[in-house]
């Protein structure tokens, strides 16, 4: 059976799009999503992700394959991406602005396509306590900030935030001189992590603007994190390294594959992350 997909990215983060909506079961299982996501034997891509129809509260509903086939609750560049896949199998037309209420295994999702094509998606309020992440650094009722971590051979100072799925946040003074893929797995397989990690190094550049590289879990080095830029906000607003102005606290995240804009609504807690989504091209899966 051939399947069509589209290619998209967002900051050069990039993901398989399966039109799912007429099937209640996903058109890939984890093991054909990891086989096309392969860079050499496959399509090339960070995950997959199907549109399925939505339910009463939702308009559509996102579930999402890392490229090791794993499930992944919530993904930021990727629900750009599928907000601009829906956008185009809707017709729309350029300079339309449309908000779509998506179920995810993160809860409700509310992005929104802006005139300019780029998209502003509210990505709910950050869930700090151990439980939430999950993980084993702290007591189940207690927020993860700035907790000695041993990785490699030092300890490293991590704070954790989910975002629906988990990251750890580490800063550092220069991120380009992380050895990335030698901490990457260590960070993302240690056993304080029941359910792995993702992890994002970070470096203050000034009042509102960060630099970060990450280590996806269940995808490894991507040029960019969407769930992960709103995680590093969190951490640096926590560890007192970026200051709220009013009740507002705003960074640009810099990314290996560009910036993200994020917003965090002290009041309601929700954040906001604003970036691009663009589609690369269609086939099809023999
Ligand atoms: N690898 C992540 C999912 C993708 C998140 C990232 N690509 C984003 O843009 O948020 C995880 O297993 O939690």
């Amino acid at each position: 059976m051939s399947l069509s997909f589209q290619k998209y990215q967002g900051l050069g983060n990039d993901f398989l799009l399966i039109d799912n909506r007429h099937q209640e079961e996903l058109l890939l299982t984890p093991e054909q999503a990891q086989h096309w996501c392969d860079r050499h034997f496959g399509v090339g891509a960070d995950g997959v992700i199907f549109l399925l129809a939505g339910t009463g509260e939702s308009d559509y509903r996102m579930r999402m394959y890392n490229a090791d086939g794993s499930v992944a609750e919530m993904c930021g560049n990727g629900i750009r991406c599928l907000a601009k896949f829906i956008f185009a199998l809707e017709g729309r037309s350029a300079g339309e602005i449309v908000r779509y209420r998506i179920d995810t295994l993160a809860g409700l999702i509310v992005p929104e396509v802006q005139a300019d094509g780029q998209v502003t998606v509210d990505m709910g309020k950050p869930q700090l306590l151990a439980q939430q992440i999950p993980t084993t650094l702290a007591a189940a009722d207690q927020k993860v900030i700035d907790v000695p971590l041993m990785v490699g051979d030092r300890p490293w100072l991590v704070t954790c935030v989910s975002m629906g799925n988990p990251h750890c946040v580490t800063f550092v003074e220069n991120v380009a001189a992380v050895d990335l893929a030698t901490l990457g797995p260590q960070f993302e397989h240690h056993p304080v992590f029941p359910q792995r990690t993702n992890t994002e190094f970070v470096q203050v550049l000034g009042s509102d603007r960060l630099r970060m590289r990450v280590w996806e879990r269940g995808a490894g080095m991507t040029l960019a994190c969407g769930t992960g830029a709103c995680a590093t906000l969190v951490a640096a607003v926590l560890t007192n390294r970026l200051s709220p102005v009013g009740n507002q606290a705003q960074a640009t995240v810099e990314l290996p594959g560009g910036d993200l804009h994020i917003r965090w609504d002290l009041p309601s807690q929700h954040l906001y992350m604003t970036g691009p989504a663009l589609a690369v091209f269609s086939g099809t899966l023999p």
